[in-house]
């Protein structure tokens, strides 16, 4: 049976947050992950890209200590405080916005730090708001401050914009960008789309099988340009990985 092999020791957390080594995990006879290797490094930014069913989500899972439907082997590391958000906000209906954010966080503050992190994710004076009233932007924007007011030294992110609109998944990941400035958690972002996964992370994985196909570095600034030649260039490269060839005009 798979492990979490423990807390990383603090000299170690310095520079790692997340250690998977030799990772495998089955459901019944289908092997989804294969001898998985990664490193994820304090404050790093890593985006997982893959066709669908290549172990993407299992792996985030395996991370989160939430896979228990699965057999498998391995070791795994990662810090003491991760927060997980998925493509559905999963907020509790039944309760108000605010309390959905700090439900089950104690400590003497806890309302402050609520609203503060609602301000943050640019829902100021929407805290006794119920979750059907917000739309389903607005709804991943509580989950964002959700995870924030825990301040997580690493956040897992399966397709958390998966089922915005174009324009609303732009704003999301801007807000991304600024949080991740600002609270510098190490992330693992799985998604299906490239361009968002070059415009967000400090590096891009590709499974394939359940095993790493690539680990690519971007190498671009702060503001990345869809029509920077660099860009276009790792788009070409992250697709070829996944099977999908671009015939460039001549
Ligand atoms: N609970 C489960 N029971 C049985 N098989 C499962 C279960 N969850 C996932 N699988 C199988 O494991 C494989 C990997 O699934 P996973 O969800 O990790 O892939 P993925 O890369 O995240 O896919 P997608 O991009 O479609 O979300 C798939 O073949 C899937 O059918």
């Amino acid at each position: 049976m798979a492990t979490h092999t423990g807390r990383l020791t603090a000299e170690a957390t310095a520079r790692t947050s997340v250690s998977v080594h030799q990772l495998n995990r089955s459901f019944g006879d289908h092997q989804v992950l294969n001898g998985l290797d990664l490193t994820i490094h304090a404050d790093e930014f890593v985006a997982i890209l893959g066709r669908s069913g290549s172990g993407k989500s299992t792996l985030l899972r395996a991370i989160a200590g939430l896979d228990h439907d699965v057999t498998g082997s391995g070791a795994i590391d990662t810090p003491d405080s991760v927060s997980v958000v998925f493509q559905d906000a999963r907020l509790l209906p039944w309760a108000r916005v605010l309390d959905n954010v700090i439900l089950g966080l104690g400590g003497p503050d806890t309302t402050t730090r609520g609203i503060e992190a609602l301000a943050e994710v640019g829902l100021a004076g929407r805290e006794r708001a119920w979750p059907t009233e917000l739309s389903g932007g607005e709804q991943q924007r509580v989950a964002l401050a959700r995870s924030l007011v825990r301040a997580p030294e690493l956040l897992l992110a399966d397709e958390p914009f998966g089922a915005l609109d174009a324009l609303t998944r732009i704003r999301m990941h801007d807000l991304l960008r600024t949080l991740c400035v600002r609270h510098r958690p190490a992330v693992l972002l799985v998604t299906h789309d490239v361009d968002e996964a070059i415009d967000l992370a400090d590096r891009v994985v590709v499974l394939d099988q359940g095993r790493l196909a690539a680990d690519i570095t971007v190498r671009l600034g702060a503001d990345r340009d869809h029509a920077d030649p660099e860009f276009g260039r790792l788009r070409a490269e992250l697709l070829g990985h996944l099977g999908v060839r671009i015939e460039h005009a001549a």
